[in-house]
């Protein structure tokens, strides 16, 4: 501990060994953006990154890259998602860390979309990279929510966005996730935006808590 100081930080900057990366994963602007199915996530984040450079990472986006990428880990994931089992989380963990150990040096901050869904994933990546410095949460009714996915149905492919697993979706939601948005209310971290707006007026608020962010 006490070992990084800035002129060797300095000096590593174009790679560095692991704790000095490690280091500055865990001096960035990690921002957890969480809210239910709909709530308008992937909008926001999409205009966040326009306006202010940060990485988005969603853990759907990187899972089914990494599966089409052919490596050695995306076979092993092509295997067990194709047997139906679940991906294990010390898996979607180390490959949310590659990424964003890949872009530390130039991300202005980081947009983590999807993850964490429920406590224990949070748990994992204080221990594994770092505690981010603001929760975003996304806030629509239940109505809203499944309006929106009813219309995104039209034009996504989306195999989930269906009326009839949307109350299943809804319900792991608000059972496995609004513990995490618990965990860092306790710890003055969230932000809680209305999503009921124009994706206009949802991002005027979503600003303020950015700017707020040092
Ligand atoms: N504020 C808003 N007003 C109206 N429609 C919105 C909206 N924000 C997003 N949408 C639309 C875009 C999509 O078709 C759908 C779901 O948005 P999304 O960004 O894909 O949600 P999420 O990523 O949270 O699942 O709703
Ligand atoms: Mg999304």
């Amino acid at each position: 501990m006490g070992c990084g100081n800035s002129k060797s930080a300095a000096i590593s900057s174009a790679g560095g060994s692991d704790s000095v990366r490690d280091n500055k994963l865990k001096k960035s602007k990690i921002v957890f953006v969480v809210g239910g199915p709909g709530s308008g996530k992937g909008t926001q984040c999409e205009r966040i990154v326009g306006k202010y450079g940060f990485t988005h990472l969603s853990t759907g986006d990187l899972l089914r890259a990494e599966v089409t990428s052919g490596t050695e880990r995306g076979q092993r994931l092509n295997a067990i998602m194709s047997r139906g089992e679940l991906v294990p989380m010390e898996t979607v963990l180390q490959m949310l860390k590659d990424a964003m150990l890949f872009k530390v040096d130039s991300a202005k901050g980081f947009l983590i979309d999807g993850y964490p869904r429920e406590l224990s994933q949070a748990e994992a990546f204080e221990k594994k990279i770092a505690i981010p410095k603001l929760v975003l949460y996304i806030n629509a009714s239940s109505e809203t929510m499944m309006e929106r996915l009813m219309n995104r149905a039209k034009t996504s492919g989306r195999a989930d966005d269906k009326a009839e697993t949307f109350k299943a979706r809804l319900q792991t939601y608000y059972e496995a996730t609004e513990p995490v948005v618990q965990r860092y209310d306790s710890k003055g971290l969230v932000k809680k935006i209305s999503a009921e707006g124009t994706a206009d007026e949802v991002f005027k608020l979503v600003c303020e808590a950015l700017d707020s962010l040092k």
